[in-house]
């Protein structure tokens, strides 16, 4: 990680990110070593894939930090790996913070593995005191979905900027939540592509009114109930079946 991260040029890319209402494109980030170990715990975790299905907004399949944690825990310890979050920290201009333990979005997988698999338009919108950072990262891309999005749409006096990439297995994005209009085109039949979400925040308080709404959200369009609101207890289930509800 460190040797890829050491080439960028941090000012340029600063710069683009400022310029850019807090979002910056970068084609190469991830080395081919760990982009090659994401992959192959990604296709592992396929059987722990919760499918949603949200008429009109998302179809699609999720897994959890819980999961992530239990079944793959090296992309937990990538998450809160120093060297990545010092270069986050460079680029934002902000202290990050992980997003707390409860939070299952925190590091998550995104699976488009089904014909029509989306997410329509949408803000990563913090629910936290403070601001929230989303890091994508490309994992597997075998489709033809892209990522369109429209920058400044939040930014007063300014004209909003429409743009769309594919960004392929190594390749990250990173935006403040609340400034990125943003979409991910529907898969075609027999194609396959896998995300992973990190969410950094600057204040990791939520009101409980948020928190509830937050919960809601992520059971519904992403994790189930059970991920959520760890309905059966801490104790845990040993067994690596899906994250349904
Ligand atoms: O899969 C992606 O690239 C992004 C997904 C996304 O925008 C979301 O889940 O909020
Ligand atoms: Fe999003």
């Amino acid at each position: 990680m460190r040797v890829s991260i050491d080439t960028l040029d941090r000012k340029r890319l600063r710069e683009q990110f400022v310029d850019q209402g807090a979002f910056v494109y970068v084609d190469r980030f991830v080395p081919g070593e760990l982009t090659a170990r994401l992959a192959e715990s990604a296709r592992a975790l396929l059987p722990a894939v919760n499918r949603n299905y949200l008429p009109g907004h998302k179809q699609g399949g999720s897994v959890s930090r819980h999961t992530i944690d239990r079944l793959a825990p090296h992309i937990a310890e990538l998450y809160r790996s120093r060297v990545l979050v010092e270069w986050l920290e460079a680029i934002t201009g902000d202290k990050l913070l992980p997003s707390p333990q409860d939070d299952p979005h925190a590091y998550a997988l995104y699976y488009y593995t089904r014909e029509g698999d989306h997410i329509g338009w949408h803000y990563d919108t913090s629910y936290y005191e403070g601001r929230r950072y989303t890091l994508l990262i490309g994992v597997i891309d075998d489709s033809s979905c892209r990522l369109d999005y429209e920058l400044h749409t939040r930014t007063p006096g300014a004209s909003p900027v429409a743009d769309s990439i594919q960004y392929p297995p190594g390749a990250i994005v990173l935006f403040d939540g609340d400034k990125l209009r943003h979409r991910i085109t529907p898969s075609k039949a027999g194609e396959m592509r896998v995300s992973l979400t990190f969410e950094y925040v600057t204040d990791a308080r939520m009101r409980p009114w948020r928190r509830f709404v937050s919960n809601m959200k992520d059971a519904i369009a992403y994790f189930g109930f059970r991920q959520v609101f760890n309905v059966f207890g801490a104790k845990g289930r040993p067994s690596a079946g899906p994250d349904t509800a």
